[in-house]
């Protein structure tokens, strides 16, 4: 889904009016009820709702609101922090169809106290103070009434974008005068705010309002990941299906000590879907590779005296490959001299699409050149320290631009790079971008990174045309295992395989997902 700018949003409902028929007050009236059913599927609970509304079209969306919840039997207080007269065009009109009173709050005075009376009868804010329309800083009037909401202690619903919060902004955003926000729902398409912000702490979601796809423009380049543009991975398998027909892995991966990284990327491979994976690692872990779980395929590897695959053993996983739909190379490989042989001549010579991840891509390092000589698509999963090495410069600048950084990397490398880390950016030689929202930071504990590497080998074996579409269903159900598994045994005591056993569900989330009105950032 294409994040647009404010200005861009502007012109798409501009455009839907204009060119579509569409008429303005039908956009608002169907955004106001999204943010009211929003709500009501949010806090089932709650039943009184302090509605705070700006005089702008964000304070109209908050007025459709109102008169939605009110009809859904809900104690609606209407909080307008201007003068009636004062509002314009589709908001004033939205304003006489309110049916019911407003407490007017306009003096900096007794804003305060007013609001503080009405949030103690509320059990839940609807935010419709500012929307995309906000132009820094604050007035005094409104700064005070974003005080007086992030002081209450009741949930926040933003509409649209947290009052304050500048929707274009591409960083992390925080301070006073931005109000907290509990969930958010934005319509149309998400604004870099949503994406970039880290100011709704719960769920974003992007509600169409009646603006047609073609209608949806934006040069900003860059898409943040849904279910519904991976929907092709989540399709029902036809009924005379067998195990041929969704691929055969083999993923190169362990080492002495290092046997997990191999089996959890082996066995989030075959819960991703591959019909076969094959585990090619050295002689003496085989045992535990095989042992952790009984679909796993084993391959023996010749090794160095340090238990890692030797130079010796190329010819043999070369052999193997050809059997073999895709190919994975990297988890607990080590850093080895002799493996980092391997690894270079496998990607040089590979014919197969390949996953290349952890100490794949250390032995990668001033050899990225490889990559552009590939004869078949490579896709890198490397963390910003992984990156930092591949370009030669440091981690802070890799994280100062993160989505430049990898889209200069794909394009200059042919290669597809899946950036992980908070807000994982996937970038495609071509230059199509994207960008994850699922995820938690439970999920910086070790062997989350096999376990994606396995999930995208999966993915690759059954659909090993499609590439990008592989790594961003990948990195979309990944964070979303992650989410689940930490809802399951919470932040701190997440690991790695607790996400391997959440796979199944995230794939049920997604498929779910694809059935509602409403589209999920996170
Ligand atoms: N067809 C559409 O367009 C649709 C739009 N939709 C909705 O409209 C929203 C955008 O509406 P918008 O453009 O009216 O802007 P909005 O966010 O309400 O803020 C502007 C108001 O705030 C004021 N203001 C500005 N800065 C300020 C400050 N620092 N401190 C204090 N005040 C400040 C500014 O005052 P002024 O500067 O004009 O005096 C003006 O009154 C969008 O987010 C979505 O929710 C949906 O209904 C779908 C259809
Ligand atoms: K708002």
């Amino acid at each position: 889904m294409k994040i647009v700018t404010a200005q861009e949003m502007r012109d798409i409902d501009r455009i839907t009016t204009e060119r579509y028929g569409v008429p303005s007050l039908t956009l608002m009236e169907n955004a106001g009820r999204a943010a009211a059913e929003m709500v009501v599927e949010n806090y089932p609970e709650a039943r009184s709702i302090a509605v705070v509304c700006g005089k702008g079209n964000n304070g109209g969306d908050g007025f459709v609101a109102a008169r939605h919840l009110h009809k859904m039997d809900r104690g609606v207080e209407v909080l307008l922090l201007a003068d009636p007269e004062g509002l314009r065009g589709d908001a004033a009109e939205m304003y006489r169809q309110l049916g019911f009173a407003a407490t007017i709050v306009k003096s900096e005075e007794t804003i305060s106290s007013n609001l503080q009376r009405a949030f103690a009868e509320a059990d839940v804010i609807l935010d419709a103070v500012l929307g995309t329309g906000f132009k820094p800083p604050v007035s005094p009037l409104y700064a005070k009434a974003i005080a007086a909401m992030n002081a209450s202690k009741l949930p926040i619903v933003a509409v649209d974008v947290p009052s304050g919060a500048d929707s274009d902004g591409m960083q992390p955003q925080s301070g006073e005068a931005i109000a907290r926000a509990d969930a958010a729902v934005t319509f149309t398409a998400p604004k870099p705010v949503h994406v970039f912000g880290d100011l709704v702490r719960g769920k974003t979601v992007v509600a169409p309002i009646g603006s047609p796809d073609e209608a949806i423009v934006s040069n900003l380049g860059l898409n943040v990941i849904t279910p519904a543009d991976y929907a092709a991975v989540l399709a029902a398998r036809p009924l005379n299906s067998n195990k041929g027909m969704y691929g055969h892995a083999l993923i190169v991966a362990g080492s002495f000590g290092k046997s997990g990284a191999a089996a959890m990327a082996g066995m989030a491979c075959l819960r991703a879907g591959a019909g076969l994976a094959t585990v090619a690692t050295p002689k003496s872990v085989l045992t535990s590779v095989a042992s952790y779980a009984p679909e796993l395929m084993t391959e023996s590897l010749a090794e160095t005296a340090d238990g890692t695959i030797c130079e010796a053993a190329i010819w043999a996983i070369q052999e193997l490959a050809k059997k073999m739909t895709v190919l994975a190379i990297g988890p607990g490989l080590t850093q080895n001299a002799e493996t980092i042989q391997v690894v270079r001549e496998l990607v040089r010579a590979s014919e197969k699409p390949m996953v290349i991840d952890a100490d794949g891509l250390n032995a990668l390092v001033d050899q990225t050149e490889v990559l552009k000589d590939a004869k078949a698509a490579t896709i890198i999963t490397p963390h910003p320290g992984e990156m930092s090495r591949l370009c030669g410069i440091s981690t802070k600048e890799v994280q100062a631009d993160r989505v430049g950084i990898a889209k200069n990397f794909a394009a200059s490398r042919y290669t597809i790079v899946v950036l992980k880390g908070d807000k994982t950016v996937i970038a495609a030689p071509s230059g199509e971008t994207w960008i994850n929202c699922t995820g938690n930071p439970g999920m910086a504990t070790g062997g989350t990174g096999d376990v994606l590497t396995g999930i995208l080998t999966g993915l690759l074996a059954q659909h090993p045309q499609d590439p990008l579409l592989c790594a961003i269903a990948a990195v979309h159900l990944h964070g979303m295992a992650g989410d689940l598994g930490r809802d399951r045994v919470g932040e701190i005591s997440l690991i790695a395989t607790d996400l391997i056993h959440a796979l199944s569900g995230a794939f049920e989330r997604a498929k779910k997902s694809l059935q509602k009105p409403w589209v999920p950032l996170n």
